[in-house]
């Protein structure tokens, strides 16, 4: 199938149709109303900004989470801003259908309203980014930049996020480390379109620095400083937000996340089809005929997943994998990779090792040479010596990896997340078996599958 055709296919499954769009902005015209009402009657000076990929018509069809900025004079005390933004989160979200507080930089109310989330965030009312005080202040002036310059690309957006998201690439989340919606639009912008940004998948990483508000002619200081302080930390792309000189667009998009994406795109232009925006279910086999290929083993640790977001519970599981790696390295096993992830309530550690037991040379004490038992240990050991009166041997002991990570565990020699330590302690810990609902998952990690860039 050539390009064209495959994105006539996918458009109509990403833009949202003419229904969902009166829904969506018959819901918005509600809660402005109720949002102006409440701020009137708790007689507050705030004014109530639609932002994010609804209010810049670039959310994906049935993905239309509502967010509702509460923005306060810039002369409102910080202190001042958190407390009443928090109660008029509460006050407007009284009148929608249920609601519960999140925590950010700053705690806000996350509702729901006729089975949408609605997000109420107490925000500055800010002009430029001078005045930007917190870190959602900025969304104000996303919105308006990219309204202006989107010219009607709406649908080029769609199409890279939906893609972003079928190569798993999609969302700023440090779990995730991928391309945030407000990134794909500026790309999208700059390129001037979704195959303009695949296309320049090299070219833009060599570049490096991509500046389309100009900033390091305007305000060349400022910028220069973002530019030295990002390519300091390494990163694969310096995005100089159009609104803000000081910040990086792109500084939570990791190398693997750009290297997926790099990766894919040359394949997708080369050989386009519409799994790469929607892929078929996940490969599966068995994880025994895995394990027989290789000639390695699974040892696998599963416990109760503390009750954390996944922005939380992800990175801490990872460092306790490392820990594990280096831990059972120094213990002469060979780590060949690790894997992590929740299932239901459970969370789990894999760790694909070398070899299911170790061997160590041991010196064994003996009894004194001239008793009965003496004469016994002689004749059952190989090599055999005096010391003083003692008899010793060489003794080699076979050690299950099991027994090593239960005895690691015990003398805390592995490194771990420290709200996931307790339960890790209390794990159970399998050797080349996994529960049922984690066979494939076992599968996806031996074989490599989970990161394959080729499949
Ligand atoms: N890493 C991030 C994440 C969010 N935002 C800001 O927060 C707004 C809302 O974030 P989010 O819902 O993650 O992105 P959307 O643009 O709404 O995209 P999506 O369709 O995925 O919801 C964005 O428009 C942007 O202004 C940002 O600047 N940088
Ligand atoms: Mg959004």
């Amino acid at each position: 199938m050539d390009v064209e055709a495959v994105l006539q296919k996918i458009l109509p499954r990403i833009r949202p149709t003419d229904e969902e769009r009166a829904f969506v902005e018959g819901l918005m015209r509600e809660l402005e109303t109720i949002a102006e009402e409440t701020i009137e009657s708790l007689g507050l000076d705030v004014k109530p900004y639609f932002v994010g990929s609804l209010a810049k018509d670039t959310y994906l069809a049935g993905d239309h989470d509502v967010d509702l900025f509460l923005a306060f004079p810039l002369d409102t005390p910080l202190e001042e801003l958190r407390e009443k933004g928090l109660e008029l989160g509460k006050t407007i979200a009284e009148r929608l259908d249920s609601y519960e507080i999140a925590y950010a930089e700053h705690p806000y109310v996350r509702a729901r309203y006729r089975g949408v989330k609605v997000d109420l965030v107490p925000c500055y009312d800010v002009e430029s980014w001078r005045d930007v005080k917190t870190a959602v202040d900025r969304s104000i002036l996303h919105n308006r930049w990219v309204f202006e310059n989107l010219r009607g690309r709406n649908d080029e957006v769609r199409l890279l996020k939906r893609f972003l998201k079928g190569i798993n690439a999609y969302g700023s989340e440090i779990y995730i480390r991928g391309f945030s919606g407000y990134l794909a639009e500026i790309l999208t912008i700059r390129y001037g379109s979704f195959l303009g940004v695949l296309e320049n998948a090299d070219f833009m990483l060599r570049q490096k620095i991509i500046d389309p508000g100009n900033w390091l002619k305007r305000e060349h200081e400022v910028a220069m400083k973002t530019v030295r302080r990002e390519a300091e930390a390494d990163r694969p792309l310096i995005v100089i937000d159009p609104v803000d000189p000081r910040r990086n667009v792109a500084a939570n998009l990791g190398w693997e996340r750009y290297g997926v994406f790099y990766f894919r795109a040359a394949q997708f232009l080369e050989g386009p089809s519409e799994g790469f925006f929607f892929p078929r279910g996940q490969k599966s086999g068995s994880y025994l005929a895995e394990l027989r290929r290789k000639g390695t083993h699974l040892v696998t640790l599963v416990f109760q997943a503390p009750g954390l977001v996944e922005d939380i519970l992800l990175p801490q599981l990872e460092r306790s994998a490392r820990g594990f790696e280096k831990a059972l390295t120094r213990e002469g096993f060979k780590v060949l990779g690790w894997n992590v992830g929740h299932e239901g309530s459970k969370a789990f550690i894999m760790l694909e090792v070398d070899r299911r037991e170790r061997e160590r040379m041991m010196i064994k004490p003996g009894p004194e040479f001239f008793t009965e038992r003496g004469r016994d240990f002689y004749r059952k050991n190989d090599r055999v010596w005096i010391i003083g009166k003692r008899l010793f041997a060489e003794k080699v002991v076979r050690e299950g990896v099991v027994e090593v990570i239960l005895e690691l565990l015990e003398k805390n020699q592995v490194a771990m997340g420290k709200s996931v330590r307790e339960n890790i302690r209390d794990a159970g810990i399998m050797l080349d078996y996994v529960p049922k609902e984690l066979e494939n998952e076992a599968y996806l990690f031996l074989s490599r599958e989970k990161w394959n860039l080729k499949g």
